[in-house]
């Protein structure tokens, strides 16, 4: 195997967590962050101790301030920046993209800006036309710790496939191979609103039937959210689909169910995520998910209903009775839609 360059965006957990695992992987790393002292502890300690304070990185990991350097010396580029910030940090290194370079996103949300997915705004850039993204069961701190992981790389471009494979393939840390970049994608972003719902319900100490039920229904509202932009259903039986969400929906380690769990333990939400002081991309994706439900008139209770509590002041008792009292019918939607017409 030839050794890669590779830089990661972001100084932030995961980013650091993916950065760690490339160099173990014996690959040249870079990592670009804006803070200079996170640079200097990364450089001269080992550790991100903001970020993932138990985990010592790979002696060859090299932390930088310099962008434009951290680019050009790479032939793959992973964007680990939040979805808030991403379309700034692309625009800042479009003039030193080239053809030949890889551009990945680890990021799960939506640009707050405009109704488009993180590899909308890789697309734009204007230079290479091999994109993909990474996603899955990926809690940062449980990777940085070595406990056995899977993830997923989507792309249209088996090169750029083979060549995350090679990049991030280790003893702990599996990559599967996904050519639905839309239903890997939108099945990351879209589960941080169900992790909070589950947290929220996780305060209210309700049952496991309940917990099962909330986690069921939300695949099948992702799903259907996700097909009507273009996603195959069967995604979401997948490590990026059910995968993620079973993680991210049962771990305090994701930021999103903290967010609900504080809020179903009477917080506010101002005050929830001012608390957790890291990115919880489900808040932004609630709003845009809403907002494009609305539009394209698709049925969405969970997400709907979180909404209607965060942001118009209705109810916890309100939200659960419309959940227990509105429409049912398909378990399975897109098995049971063709039979559905002879009933
Ligand atoms: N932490 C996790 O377990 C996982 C996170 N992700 C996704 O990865 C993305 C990044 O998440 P984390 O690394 O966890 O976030 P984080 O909250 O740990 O760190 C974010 C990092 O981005 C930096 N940043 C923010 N704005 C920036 C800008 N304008 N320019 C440069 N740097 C900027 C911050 O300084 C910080 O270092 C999120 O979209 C998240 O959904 C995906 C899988 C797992
Ligand atoms: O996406 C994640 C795990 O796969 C991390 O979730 P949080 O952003 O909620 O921490």
């Amino acid at each position: 195997m030839t050794n890669k360059s590779v830089c990661v965006l972001g100084g932030g957990s995961f980013g650091t967590a993916l950065a760690n695992i490339m160099a173990h992987n014996g690959h040249q790393v870079s990592q670009w962050m804006r803070n200079e002292q996170q640079v200097e502890e990364i450089n001269l300690t080992g550790l991100n101790s903001r970020y993932l304070p138990n985990s010592p990185l790979h002696r060859e990991l090299l932390a930088t301030t310099n962008l434009e350097k951290a680019i050009y010396e790479s032939d793959t580029i992973l964007v680990s920046i939040p979805s808030k910030s991403f379309e700034d940090v692309m625009v800042r290194i479009c003039p030193w993209l080239t053809a030949e370079k890889t551009l990945i996103s680890t990021t799960k949300g939506f640009n707050p800006n405009r109704f488009e997915l993180m590899s909308e705004i890789l697309n734009r850039n204007g230079k290479t036309k091999k994109i993909g993204v990474l996603s899955g069961p990926n809690l940062a701190k449980e990777i940085a710790a070595g406990q056995l992981t899977g993830s997923v790389v989507a792309s249209d471009c088996i090169e750029v496939r083979s060549q995350m494979i090679k990049l991030l393939k280790s003893p702990t840390f599996r990559v599967y191979e996904s050519t639905d970049m839309t239903g890997v994608e939108l099945a990351g972003a879209l589960k941080n609103i169900y992790a909070i719902v589950c947290g929220l319900a996780k305060a209210l100490q309700v049952g496991e039937n309940t917990m099962a039920m909330i986690m069921t229904r939300s695949l099948a509202e992702m799903s259907r959210f996700a097909v009507h932009f273009g996603a195959n259903p069967m995604t979401f039986l997948g490590l990026a689909g059910m995968g993620d969400l079973i993680a991210t929906c049962s771990s305090p380690l994701s930021r999103n169910y903290r967010v609900g769990f504080s809020i179903g333990s009477g917080k506010a939400l101002d005050q929830a995520i001012t608390e957790i002081g890291e990115v919880a991309e489900g808040v932004n994706t609630l709003k845009m998910v809403v907002e494009e439900s609305q539009k394209h008139d698709l049925y969405m209770p969970l997400a709907q209903g979180l909404y209607q509590l965060l942001f118009s002041g209705a109810s916890l008792e309100s939200l659960i009775s419309s959940l227990m009292t509105g429409d049912q019918k398909w378990d399975v939607e897109f098995i049971t839609q063709k039979e559905s017409f002879n009933v």
